[in-house]
């Protein structure tokens, strides 16, 4: 039983190896987002594309209980990107 937490956490640890530098890089392409909105006199909120991202999670993920928790980290993970685009826009 501990054998397989073990191995299991072992799995977790390699997955987040992997997603890390992924929302790093998406995290990075945010805030060139900014610079491009910022220099367009664009606001950061983007509606339109906030659903269409999370178009792309409902259609990507089918069991319907992760699709849930999916839109859930989505919508955090907009919320965290705008902020972060919104103080990019501030330091430039
Ligand atoms: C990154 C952008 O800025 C905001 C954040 C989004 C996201 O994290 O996917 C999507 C739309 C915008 O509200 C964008 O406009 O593409």
């Amino acid at each position: 039983m501990e054998d397989s937490l073990e191995t299991a956490r072992q799995e977790i640890q390699s997955i987040d190896a992997q997603l890390i530098p992924l929302l790093v890089k998406r995290l990075t392409t945010a805030q060139q987002i900014a610079q491009i909105k910022q220099h367009h006199g664009w606001p950061v909120f983007d509606p339109k594309r906030e659903q269409a991202v999370l178009r792309q999670v409902q259609t990507t993920v089918p069991d319907s209980r992760e699709q849930r928790a999916v839109v859930e980290i989505y919508r955090k993970l907009m919320q965290t990107t705008k902020q972060l685009e919104q103080q990019t826009m501030e330091d430039d």
